[in-house]
């Protein structure tokens, strides 16, 4: 079959390979702070902390006017609708002072699941509709890459075939529509850590899912060179009585992604999952020292592995300013590090770093 109808001109695909290398240049990932209205919730009443938007703001603020240096080891930020549009306290947007410090604006773009009848509570994600204009829309307020979660669970017939094969094409198609808006799509089929089920039954599982992601985006004409992946790393579930080791963790998932993500995509950033920031950060070390052909930079996307200290040091008290923004740049430091295959555990990590950041069936 001849290439007769070229989804991207070269100059498309130049633009979307370089914001997506720029993003993962030299140990940089990403600051997952897309956590929607909802979540944000659950995340605030842990510190007992009103969920208003004023309150969203003024921690988010905090997390974007860390110091410049910061932009040695996050390369981008994922951004909530409502976050793209706000200011700081002196009026700027939270978009300007991220890109003033050469930090890439992404935004997220699912709209949350919608149950697949017949199965065992599985579900697809919706926000198809109207994407292509929520994404030129994006585009020219500042964003240059979008975030969709999928979501598959492990247990009794799960996953099915049909959630497999639904919420890959569903990716797929998100992908599509975005490089078609110069946005770099960060694909994200997570597979839920809940569950009795040992490591080996999870890299089964994702190498089903990733192998079936992979054929949707190749059906959809998408630019591998303009795209990245965040994919959940491979562990056992949280029930799960047998214990693992970081070198046992990164042996499973980066065979996992060896059998199944082509060499073209230029990062992997991992999601954090629950796990607590401490054992994200030496499992995401141990991923880039397996010695297993790695043709991709290995980097992070976490949400709760990157703010968990940081909220805790926060609890809503604008006099904490300071050791929040020392633990959010600790973290982002440690990350950078494992992200190089660099990280030495010190042993002095606070109490919020070592804590399970775990919630079942973990949703929007
Ligand atoms: O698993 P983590 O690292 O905490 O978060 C990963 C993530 O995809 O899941 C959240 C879903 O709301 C998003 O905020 C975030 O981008």
């Amino acid at each position: 079959m001849a290439h007769r109808f070229p989804a991207l001109t070269s100059e498309q695909k130049k633009e979307l390979s370089e914001i997506a290398q720029r993003i993962v240049a030299n140990g940089k990932g990403i600051l997952a702070a897309d956590e929607s209205v909802g979540t944000m919730g659950n995340r605030l009443q842990r510190i007992k902390v009103e969920n208003t938007e004023e309150n969203r703001r003024q921690f988010r603020e905090i997390l974007f006017t860390v110091d410049n240096s910061i932009n040695q080891s996050i390369g981008g930020v994922i951004l909530f609708h409502e976050t793209l549009y706000q200011k700081d306290s002196q009026g700027k947007l939270f978009r300007n002072i991220l890109k003033e410090k050469g930090i890439v604006v992404g935004i997220k773009l699912d709209q949350g699941g919608a149950p697949l009848a017949g199965t065992n509570k599985e579900t697809t994600i919706q926000g198809l509709d109207g994407l292509s204009e929520r994404c030129a829309q994006y585009k020219k307020d500042g964003a240059d890459f979008g975030k969709w979660r999928a979501v598959l669970r492990i247990d009794n017939q799960c996953p099915s075939n049909l959630a497999i094969q639904e919420n890959a094409n569903a990716l797929a198609r998100y992908a599509s529509i975005c490089q078609q808006n110069g946005l770099v799509p960060i694909v994200e089929p997570e597979v839920l850590p809940d569950g009795d089920h040992d490591m080996e039954h999870c890299q089964y599982v994702t190498e089903k899912v990733l192998a079936a992601v992979y054929k949707a985006l190749n059906d959809h004409h998408v630019y591998l060179e303009g795209t990245l992946l965040k994919p959940n790393m491979v562990t056992a579930g949280h029930a799960c009585t047998k214990k693992y080791m970081p070198e046992q963790v990164a042996m499973a998932t980066v065979t996992a992604l060896h059998r199944t993500v082509p060499a073209a995509v230029p990062g992997i950033c991992f999601l954090s999952g629950g796990m607590s920031e401490e054992d994200a950060t030496l499992n995401l070390n141990a991923i880039n020292l397996c010695p297993l052909p790695k043709p991709w930079k290995l980097s992070f996307s976490f949400g709760r592995a990157l703010q968990a200290s940081a909220l805790a040091a926060w609890g809503g008290k604008a006099a904490n300013k300071k050791a929040t923004q020392e633990a959010f740049m600790k973290r982002a430091l440690a990350n950078c590090q494992a992200a190089k295959g660099q990280y030495v555990h010190s042993g002095s990590s606070g109490a919020a770093s070592t804590q399970s950041l775990f919630t079942a069936c973990y949703s929007y």
